[in-house]
């Protein structure tokens, strides 16, 4: 109404005119995000502006009863009043307002551009470390370089010295996770997790194609928007794939995570990735994940999931070709995983549709191949996000900077992705990806032209906010602790990619990246009948624990269903909005303390898999027995460790000490064991003992391997 009557404002006073728009259209609730000085000033100009667009109108048709009468109705004063006094802070251009998810290392809240009053998501970590500094310039440099519908977009960088953040402002996808999402529906149907696992193939082609992995690919990481499409995010574990480099970085969400990665074996990202979206396909289309990780020690579930084994609920019902396209993601030796090539061509994926996931991206968008950036106007897409080769720092840089200009001791992270190309020899692979002139220089292949417009399906999809009635009926068999991250004291290193030849690859410092990862502690316990065959989902698949509220998980603010009942609350509130206010910001932080529960660090898995706390294993333990002669001596434990150590390095037998705990894994051909053996202190008696204990693997292999080391020693 207020562009069809009155004179468009001038070019300079666009941007305020939308945001003012935007203020008067916006929930209070989320006005609530907005500076209060800052909403002031605007009413106060809007009201101003106005008042001039009539008194113009006015004056050019001399006719003031037509323009009165159609002039925007006079702001709510009220409403200036109502608005309840929030401090809110401020990052770069952004006013912030609520936390909408948070993760291992960042906390996402939702910005507001002060100029356009475009919504973002701004994920903000303060790295402590070198190494989460540089995982945060990877996933920007990473994110800068790829520009696709079904990817999250990073609008900007902002550094801000003074209190050590690292803030990405992000598309923000108010859909919530595609884990509440399966959540609150129990499970998806096969059309629509077809619908979804398309999108997230092409998004996956085109990362490939890119030469970039992801390596985190789990449910939280794959975020819905309103419009019922996916959008791949968090990419602080991906990585640029060097032809003929393997990675060696421990990391990921040990249920979503292959065995080559649980097992510290050196791996390709791109198989990593193919296995984390067959237990995605799996999740979708089955409501569960195939293996569990619990809070107490469930090795059956390591053991298949290192063999790739796992089963189908009996009580779902489905397609012979989804089980099949399933049955050769999961597979447990990389090189006979299948390829994304042949997903793509893969029946059930094509199922309804004319192209392969690609062809049909690749066709959608060809008629609009300039990317937009829907912040272009106030952003300038172009900016390049530095950094300060001296001191190694970040620069945000504006155009009026003069580091723009002249940037003689900056380097962009990496170079702009169209046009551009991986030079693979360009660095030694175990050389840091981002740091100065070892950058990666860009050659293969061409990307992609993109549309930003595009949407990619015609099928309506209620949005998490028409299914707060669903979750009540709520059947997911999703269990507390099930979606983990592994997270080394590594994680996500830069220098985790070796070849054979390069000489830095042979250096100790990159042998050394996955060193203190210990695979062996993850334990998911779960279905333990054959790949491929259909077993009871009752006893054995994870069982939803009624004793942790998972249905809070729905509510999260991130999914629409919350922003729904929040809007309503706070309209509810309008007479005390200060309280409610208050009221709603610790039920949202109640609902991210659940949310956050669902991500672990590797220590967390450690000590719930373990059940013991360093401290334990540090102290030598007083034990009854039962010991054998063999397994009993006079000599002192540090005599005991050194014979210990050179036996496991005679036999080959990887080992890491934790106290006077030896964590060794032996694998064969035909097994893999995962065992402890433990120095104590015979109780009552002048001696030591050794106390054996499975973790992983075969009986009968853990028992050749016990007595061998027991024969060995000769104690
Ligand atoms: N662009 C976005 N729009 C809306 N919500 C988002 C966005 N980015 C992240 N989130 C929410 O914040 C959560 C945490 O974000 P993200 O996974 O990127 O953080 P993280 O610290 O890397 O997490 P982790 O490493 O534990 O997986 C996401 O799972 C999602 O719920």
């Amino acid at each position: 109404m207020i562009r069809d009557t009155c004179q468009l404002p001038p070019h300079h006073h666009q941007y305020q005119y939308q945001y003012q728009y935007q203020l008067i259209f916006t929930k209070r609730e989320e006005m609530a995000a907005v500076d209060n000085s800052y909403i002031d000033i605007h009413l106060e100009s809007i009201q101003e502006e106005n008042h001039s667009c009539n008194n113009n109108n006015n004056t050019n048709n001399n006719n003031s009863s037509s323009c009165s009468s159609f002039s925007t109705p006079p702001l709510p004063t009220a409403r200036r009043v109502v608005i309840p006094k929030v401090p809110c802070k401020r990052i770069g251009n952004y006013l912030i307002g609520k936390t909408i998810g948070s993760g291992t290392s960042s906390k996402v809240k939702i910005g507001t551009h002060v100029i356009t009053g475009k919504r973002v998501a701004v994920k903000i970590t303060k790295p402590k470390r070198v190494k989460e500094r540089k995982e945060i310039e990877r996933e920007i440099s990473i994110l800068k370089l790829l520009k696709h519908n079904h990817i999250i977009q990073l609008f900007e960088a902002i550094y801000e010295e003074d209190r050590g953040r690292i803030c990405l402002v992000l598309e923000y996808i108010s859909g919530g996770e595609l884990f509440d999402y399966i959540v609150a529906r129990g499970r998806l149907s096969e059309k629509e997790a077809r619908k979804f696992f398309r999108q997230i193939l092409s998004g996956l082609i085109y990362c490939h194609e890119n030469m970039v992995c992801h390596r985190d690919l789990k449910l939280e990481n794959i975020l819905v928007d309103d419009e019922g499409n996916i959008k791949i995010s968090d990419f602080g574990y991906s990585n640029i794939i060097r032809p003929g480099c393997l990675m060696s970085t421990f990391c990921g969400s040990p249920v979503y995570a292959p065995p080559e990665i649980l097992l510290e074996k050196k791996y390709n990202g791109n198989e990593v990735d193919i296995w984390s979206i067959g237990v995605i396909l799996y999740s979708m289309v089955t409501g569960q994940l195939p293996w569990s990780l619990t809070d107490g020690v469930q090795v059956e579930g390591l053991d298949r999931l290192l063999k790739g084994e796992f089963k189908y609920p009996s009580n779902v019902l489905l397609t012979n070709e989804v089980k099949e396209l399933i049955n050769r993601m999961i597979v447990a030796n990389p090189a006979q995983r299948i390829k994304l090539s042949e997903i793509k061509n893969h029946s059930w994926v094509n199922k309804g549709y004319d192209m392969t996931p690609d062809d049909e991206y690749n066709a959608k968008n060809q008629k609009n191949n300039s990317y937009s950036n829907p912040l272009s106007e106030c952003v300038d897409e172009n900016m390049p996000i530095l950094i300060d080769a001296a001191q190694n720092r970040y620069v945000k840089v504006s155009k009026n900077s003069s580091l723009y200009a002249s940037t003689p001791n900056l380097m962009p992270n990496l170079p702009s992705p169209r046009g551009a190309s991986i030079s693979v020899n360009s660095a030694p692979c175990g050389s840091p990806m981002l740091s100065g002139s070892s950058s990666p220089t860009l050659t293969t292949p061409p990307l992609s032209p993109i549309a930003m417009n595009s949407s990619t399906s015609n099928s309506t999809i209620s949005s998490p906010s028409s299914t707060s009635s669903k979750i009540s009926l709520f059947h997911g068999l999703f269990k507390k602790k099930q979606l983990t991250r592994l997270s080394s004291s590594n994680n996500g290193a830069d220098a985790d990619q070796q070849c054979n030849n390069c000489p830095s690859c042979n250096s100790s410092t990159s042998a050394t990246t996955c060193q203190s990862s210990t695979s062996a502690n993850t334990t998911p316990g779960g279905p333990s009948s054959p790949k491929g065959s259909s077993g009871s989902s009752g006893a054995s698949s994870p069982t939803f624990n009624s004793s942790y509220n998972n249905l809070e998980f729905n509510n999260s603010p991130s999914s629409p269903s919350s922003s729904s009942s929040s809007s309503s609350s706070s309209s509810a509130s309008s007479g005390n909005g200060g309280c409610c206010h208050h009221q709603q910001q610790q039920q949202q932080q109640q609902q991210q303390q659940h949310k956050q529960q669902r991500r672990f660090s590797l220590e967390d898995i450690f000590k719930a898999i373990k059940g013991k706390s360093k401290s334990k294993t540090e102290k030598l333990r007083k034990i009854k027995g039962p010991f054998t002669h063999g397994t009993t001596t006079s000599l002192s434990p540090a005599d005991i460790i050194i014979q210990i150590e050179n036996l496991l390095q005679s036999l080959g037998i990887k080992y890491q000490t934790n106290g006077f705990v030896f964590e060794c894994k032996n694998e064969d051909q035909n097994d893999i064991v995962i065992l402890e053996i433990e120095i104590c202190r015979v109780s009552g008696m002048d001696l030591f003992g050794l106390k054996f204990r499975r973790t992983c693997g075969q009986l009968n292999s853990y028992s050749s391997v016990c007595k061998l080391v027991i024969e060995s020693l000769q104690l």
